[in-house]
């Protein structure tokens, strides 16, 4: 399945806006009470022009000053609600906003955590957290500072427009004639304004991808003296960066200087009609005064408009970014009903692969229909050339993959089938770069281990003593205390390798997966890890990758793997001239 969230998504505004709407089904009700709200704001803004308009004409020309202070006392009254609803408004879609910031945060790393490896091997880390952090930010920005504004301007401009139309109109007619011209303009320009807008996003995800891999590479990048080398390439992203927001930042502001043009054309069409329908007799001073401010409650919130698209549109191409992760669907993780105790245990293999092929996302074929049984109790390895596929075959058997064809069995079933708290039980895997948590040595060991996961230190001293493995944790300068930092630095490549071990024994899986597990440490702790192996459950299957051949001396049976095949060595003078044939022929 393809992960890759930058294949272009074409999604229209309506059908993002929907599924935009449904995501804040949750919050029905306060986005009517601010409906409300904001109907009432609309509804004051469209009466004061006509009650001013009313007063001149009624009781300015007559010098009526008792109802010209009433009208002024009513004036003033509608002008405190008008303050209380913008105030309501502000308060209620900043909370809307915040919450869906938060609603959306959540699901977006939710369903980042259901994604199966080939997700994160397609997708760079810098670009997802900037789709997490900016992205999320900016449909936020929009719900909280510019919907309510955009609804009220929307409600405004139609209340000004039947009003308009209301007093005269011919001449209501007239002054909306610019109008019109806008948004066949607005309608002609959004998808571009869009596109702008997503390029710049899509640049600040490259940018933050950019600036990950050369904070997490950076001891590479000092040992070979690459800073300028790096220098070089974050200039260019940034390059490209500062252009595509330059861009975007054009694309949104050309609404402005065309709204504010035929607005201003609008005036002029409403002064010089009205001032002929004066002369003609057919038109009041007061009218015209109403209209004048009509015009401008209907042109006012249409030049607003022009920012709020702008950030309608910003909001709309982040809405894309993040709705991509969501709608991508997660593999079933399991897939029938299973129940792991009713299985029956030592009648079929351990496991098996039967007819697997596998290639990963971007086309690389690395296994070709692939067989081979793996019984309890017995040590197997797997030998082969570097790139042979040996690491892939280990991430098939603990389902961190799922073959392309064919089916990885585990006692005798599907390991689709199994829970991934069941599998995790059955299989442990010691990977060849072992990836740690920030805590200590304690927090490290127990990650995921629910049996002892509540276990003090003197308890779980007591359990480790047991199994042989407490001399490991003096290898450690404060024991189980040591702080370990989640990139690694504070220990060395040995000692990671030493936790990932006491981590993966301690679960006492069936089938433990030791992937180049003793590369990086000494030989007597590497003699000490054999023994505590050999003191494993008998039944414990053992799955050993290794280039030194002297590691899988023990192994009942050896696998050469190598070109998409899998083939059985026989003994280790075999897989020693099969490597070295390998050779030979490359
Ligand atoms: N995430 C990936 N995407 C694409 N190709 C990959 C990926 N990981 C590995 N490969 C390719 O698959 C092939 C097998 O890799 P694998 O890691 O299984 O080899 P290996 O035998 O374990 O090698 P080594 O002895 O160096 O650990 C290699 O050619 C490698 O380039």
């Amino acid at each position: 399945m393809n992960y890759d969230l930058n294949i272009e998504q074409k999604s229209s505004t309506g059908a993002a806006l929907r599924k935009m709407l449904q995501f804040m089904s949750s919050e029905k009700k306060e986005l009517y009470l601010a409906f409300f709200v904001m109907l009432l704001n609309a509804g004051i803004t469209m009466l004061v022009p006509y009650v001013i308009g009313y007063t001149i004409d009624h009781y300015i020309k007559n010098s009526d000053y008792k109802m010209l202070m009433t009208f002024s006392g009513f004036l003033f009254v509608l002008y405190i609600i008008w303050a209380g609803t913008e105030y309501l408004q502000t308060k209620l879609m900043g909370g809307v906003g915040q919450r869906m910031l938060y609603a959306l945060r959540n699901q977006v790393f939710e369903k980042l955590q259901q994604f199966p490896v080939a997700f994160f091997n397609q997708n760079k880390s810098g670009d997802l957290i900037s789709r997490i952090n900016n992205d999320t930010d900016k449909v936020n920005q929009f719900f909280s500072q510019s919907l309510m504004q955009f609804v009220d301007s929307i409600f405004t401009m139609l209340g000004a427009a039947a009003f308009l139309l209301a007093i005269n109109i011919e001449l209501g007619a007239a002054s909306l004639v610019p109008g019109v011209c806008i948004l066949i303009f607005v309608q002609l320009v959004s998808g571009w304004v869009k596109k702008k807008n997503a390029g710049s996003m899509k640049s600040t995800g490259g940018m933050s991808a950019e600036i990950q891999e050369s904070l997490q590479n950076f001891r590479t990048i000092i040992t070979f003296n690459r800073r300028d080398y790096f220098r070089k390439r974050f200039d260019e992203v940034n390059e490209e960066n500062y252009k595509a927001a330059i861009g975007a930042g054009l694309a949104n502001n050309i609404f402005t200087p065309v709204f504010t043009l035929f607005s201003n054309i609008a005036q002029l069409i409403v002064l010089a009609f009205g001032i002929y329908l004066i002369t003609k007799g057919q038109f009041t001073v007061g009218l015209l005064i109403s209209f004048i401010a009509y015009v401008q409650n209907f042109y006012f919130p249409l030049r607003q408009l022009a920012a709020l698209w702008a950030s309608f549109q910003t909001a709309m191409a982040a809405w894309d970014r993040i709705a991509v992760i969501l709608s991508l669907e997660a593999p079933a993780e399991k897939v029938r009903e299973l129940n792991v105790k009713s299985l029956n245990f030592g009648q079929s293999p351990l496991l098996e692969f039967s007819n697997v092929s596998f290639a990963y996302p971007n086309g690389k074929q690395v296994l070709n229909d692939i067989n081979f049984k793996m019984e309890q109790g017995k040590t197997y390895a797997l030998v082969g050339p570097t790139g042979g596929g040996k690491t892939t075959t280990a991430m098939l058997i603990a389902r961190l993959y799922d073959p392309t064809e064919g089916m990885v069995l585990l006692h005798g079933k599907d390991i689709k089938q199994f829970e991934a708290s069941e599998r995790t039980h059955e299989i442990g895997f010691i990977l060849q770069e072992p990836l740690l948590f920030t805590g200590t040595v304690k927090d490290n060991i127990l990650y995921g281990n629910e049996k002892y996961k509540d276990f003090d230190e003197e308890k779980l001293m007591e359990v480790l003593q047991h199994e042989g493995l407490n001399q490991l944790v003096q290898r450690f300068d404060d024991g189980l205390k040591t702080k370990v930092q989640a990139n690694g630095e504070s220990i060395s490549l040995g000692q990671k390798q030493l936790i990932a071990f006491i981590r993966a024994v301690l679960r006492k899986p069936s089938l433990l997966i030791l992937d180049e597990a003793t590369a990086n440490i000494d030989t007597v702790t590497e003699q000490l890890l054999e023994d505590i192996l050999k003191k494993l459950p008998q039944e414990t299957t053992k799955v050993i990758i290794a280039h030194r051949l002297n590691t899988i001396e023990n192994a009942d049976e050896i696998f050469f793997v190598n070109s998409g095949s899998l083939q059985t060595a026989g003994s280790l003078k075999n897989a020693m001239s099969m490597l070295l044939e390998g050779k030979r022929a490359s």
